[in-house]
């Protein structure tokens, strides 16, 4: 494999006489730099103006005048939070048009948002902007109209360095061409050492991530490249991207990235506030319920299983289960007497019930009331009897008068119960506990939670709803259980179970929880202002007086809550957009939770097939997508490979090629570091060796500077335990806590998505063992590395690694 794009600047620094044209160049750049920050000052002071006077000042009377300063206020909340978010390295970059003609070409300041001067003149281009294309689309080979591009390197606001890449010299002035100065912004970029945080890449975004992120808004958009290709970077920069240029329908119905885990979400949170969008809602599949948090782990086969679109068949089959008549006719004690309607008209009250295109919970208010019908019926021939039979026989041995005869033949001409009555014995019979327990059991009331649990719990039930579904007796009693929390697998099942229940039968109750979760919304919105504007650092302000000021500002008569906030806790909301990562991870059953999220299909999918670790995701996109969108997705692949080095890779190449011999892995655009290592140790030599390696490593990487360089001991399940007793130190475990330490210890499965400056693999043989997919995690593993691979292994080392170099 050969690293390709860019290669390492060698060594050695510029000529002296480029040191003036530079220090010309840094000057002249920091003149408009200066402008650009204090433009955004004054933006941001008068957001912060508008937003400290609130909705109360200003303009005139009445509720459309009281509506508009609402929305006004709410706007620049936005606005300042926008403002603040984009302070670190708002300009990044400059590009100039080729001149014709003695005139000079356009130039165009590029940055993270679009400014205007104070005569509406356009200061800074947003990155998004189509007159910004040229900078990410500009090659040496098709520069367009373009006769340069220019990298600016800000700290904090002071212009540290510029790197030009000049594409026709004959298209720049004179001054122009002697301030040429250059290195690979990219190189720069990608050789930094890592935080646990990722960063936006917008001054160095390349040319095929610029097609995925700029592709349009409509359609499903699969993503597919292997490791470190930039995905993900790619994805949230085309989430700001949809927003900017699709702002009046993505702003009004949201966007939703759908990470893997709670730690990733954490790694990959600060890019879209970076990027000046703060309204995007992050959530891990386990969380797309509202109301339901799942982190539970469980036995990969029930997860598969849970996985199965069969699961479908198999909730149908629950609530069914749940529509029940009684073994032969019903029978109630009430009043004294036993109430009965015969088993037949049971049956019909519940096939009437079912015909109807209604949720269980709604169905059921048919079917109570028709058994409660058929009760009061009964019971009110029972009362008829009692008082008619003494009568009659009065009326056989002649004791009745002739009038008394005559009323009483014209009364059984009427009916029994009258509207009136009928209602009245209905709702008292409703009321009788003993009547409401025995129409509850045969259709009951459920929530998706309920259903589920009775479900578990229940071997009967499992073997006979589980046959229904086409499952297996084993299969079906895989399911058992007799509690425990929610796992990420039972999310698709609840949520499923929420569209044949229905929304909870009480609006009331509905209505209660939203506000609930409207209120909770409402402080971490108020929260995110002050954090985000800089306000919750201040001594000089009660952030509790604040944050509650600004949440009673939202609640009594403010504006909305944000779109995110609100979708967030609606099971039913309709996103515009929904960005899927490491989408190769999600089951059939996932899929279709996602999908009903959003019903016009307009998605981003972003995975790699080669590194689908569980047994019930994906092995084609095809396999997931063709159910809802058949033969109607994209695929855009990346290529490139900007994480991991060019000798690291080679030795994922090999593995690759053993674990999924038709997938081809990316290139590595890097060609620098040292070589990947094989440590031989015994298990019982990990105490003393592996803190050895990790405090060599941590040397190496200069963990510690400028809070950079972060290191991941990935360990097989096996090996865990001894690895966090041999690094007491180290933070371990996928909580996004992880991510702030420099020493983590995971399985490959939790590095997932994440990066590292060095890695260290301890036992591959036992990864790839452990893996339900053979290599696919170890594949995983050794491709989290920006710079350094150690592999410690006991025994032979699996074939593919051959290729690392044997140190003691
Ligand atoms: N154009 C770019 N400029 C600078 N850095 C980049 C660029 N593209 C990607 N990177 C960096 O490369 C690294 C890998 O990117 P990312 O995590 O998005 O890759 P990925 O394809 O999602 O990887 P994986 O499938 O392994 O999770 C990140 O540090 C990212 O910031």
């Amino acid at each position: 494999m050969r690293a390709r794009q860019v290669k390492p600047v060698p060594d050695g620094g510029p000529a002296p006489e480029a040191d003036d044209a530079r220090e010309a160049a840094t000057r002249t750049e920091q003149e408009y730099v200066d402008r650009v920050y204090a433009r955004l000052d004054t933006e941001r002071e008068e957001a912060a103006a508008e937003l400290r006077a609130g909705p109360g000042h200003g303009g005139g009377g009445g509720f459309q005048a009281l509506v508009e300063r609402e929305v006004g206020t709410g706007e620049a909340a936005r606005r300042l939070a926008r403002f603040s978010a984009v302070e670190r390295a708002l300009c990044f970059g400059r590009i100039d048009h080729r001149g014709a003609d003695g005139v000079p070409g356009d130039t165009f300041y590029i940055g993270r948002i679009g400014l205007r001067d104070e005569d509406r003149e356009p200061l800074l281009i947003d990155w998004r902007a189509a007159a910004a294309r040229p900078f990410y689309t500009a090659t040496p080979g098709s520069p367009g109209t373009l006769a340069r591009r220019r990298h600016l390197h800000l700290r904090d606001r002071t212009v540290a360095r510029l790197d030009d890449e000049v594409f026709d010299l004959d298209g720049l002035t004179e001054d122009d061409r002697s301030t040429i100065v250059g290195e690979a912004a990219l190189l720069a970029t990608l050789r930094r050492g890592r935080t646990g945080r990722m960063t936006d890449v917008v001054a160095t975004i390349q040319e095929e991530q610029d097609q995925v992120i700029r592709s349009g808004l409509h359609g499903v958009l699969v993503v597919q490249g292997g490791p470190g290709t930039g995905k993900t970077v790619a994805a949230l920069h085309r989430a700001a991207y949809l927003l900017y240029t699709h702002r009046d329908v993505l702003e009004r119905r949201g966007v939703l990235v759908v990470g893997p885990n709670a730690t990733f979400l954490r790694y990959i949170e600060q890019v879209l506030p970076g990027l000046g969008e703060t309204d995007v809602t992050l959530a891990t599949a386990g969380e797309l319920y509202p109301g339901v948090r799942a982190t539970a782990a469980e036995p990969p086969e029930v997860a598969v299983l849970k996985g199965d679109f069969r699961m479908v068949a198999l909730v149908e089959a629950a609530v069914r289960d749940r529509q029940r008549v009684p073994e032969g006719d019903l029978e109630v004690e009430a009043d004294d007497m036993t109430l009965r309607v015969a088993h037949d008209e049971c049956v019909r009250a519940r096939d009437r019930a079912r015909a109807v295109r209604a949720p269980h919970n709604i169905q059921r208010r048919l079917y109570m009331h028709d058994l409660l019908d058929a009760l009061a019926l009964d019971r009110a021939r029972q009362y008829d009897r009692l008082v008619d039979e003494p009568l009659e026989r009065m009326a056989e041995s002649g004791g009745l008068p002739a009038w008394l005869r005559e009323l009483i033949e014209e009364a059984e001409d009427d009916p029994l119960l009258d509207e009136t009555d009928l209602r009245l014995s209905k709702e008292a019979l409703w009321r009788d506990p003993v009547v409401r327990r025995t129409l509850d059991a045969l259709w009951p009331e459920l929530t998706p939670q309920r259903l589920l649990a009775d479900l578990y719990a229940d071997t009967g039930a499992l073997d006979r709803v589980g046959a229904e579904a086409g499952l297996s007796r084993a299969e079906g009693r895989l399911l058992h259980r007799t509690a425990g929390e929610w796992t990420v697998s039972d999310v698709p099942l609840l949520d499923e179970a929420a569209e044949w229940l229905g929304e909870d039968d009480t609006r009331d109750r509905i209505r209660e929880r939203r506000a609930e979760a409207e209120r909770e919304a409402e402080e971490r919105y108020a929260r995110g202002v002050l954090q985000v504007t800089g306000q919750a650092e201040t001594d000089m302000v009660d952030i509790a007086e604040l944050v509650t000021e600004l949440a009673e500002r939202n609640r009594d008569d403010g504006p909305e809550l944000t779109t995110a906030e609100r979708a967030a806790a609606d099971r039913q909301w309709a996103y515009g957009h929904v960005i899927v990562d490491e989408a190769q991870e999600l089951s059939e059953m996932a899929w279709r939770t996602v999908m009903r999220r959003v019903p016009t299909r307009s998605l981003t999918v972003v995975g790699d097939i080669a590194q689908t670790g569980s047994a019930a995701g994906a092995r084609s996109w095809g396999q997931m997508l063709d159910r809802y969108v058949p033969g109607r997705w994209r695929e855009q692949r990346l290529m490139v490979n900007y994480r991991t080095p060019a000798a690291i890779m080679r030795v994922a190449a090999d593995l690759l090629a053993a674990v999924a011999p038709g997938q081809v892995p990316p290139e590595p655009v890097r060609d620098d570091g040292p070589p990947p290592l094989a440590v031989r140790t015994e298990p019982a030599g990990l105490a003393v060796r592996l803190p050895e390696l990790v405090a060599s490593e941590l040397d190496e990487i200069g963990a510690g500077a400028e809070g950079e360089g972060r290191l991941a001991v990935i360990a097989s399940g096996a090996r865990h335990a001894a690895v966090r007793a041999a690094l007491p130190d180290a933070a371990a475990g996928a909580t996004p806590e992880a991510l702030d330490s420099p020493v983590v210890v995971l399985t490959a499965e939790e590095s997932k998505g994440l990066e590292f400056d060095s890695v260290i693999v301890v036992d591959p043989a036992g990864i790839t063992s452990e893996s339900p997919r053979g290599g696919q995690d170890l594949y995983v593993a050794i491709t989290r590395p920006t710079r350094r691979l150690t592999v410690v292994h006991h025994g032979d080392l699996p074939a593919p690694l051959a290729g690392l170099t044997p140190v003691d």
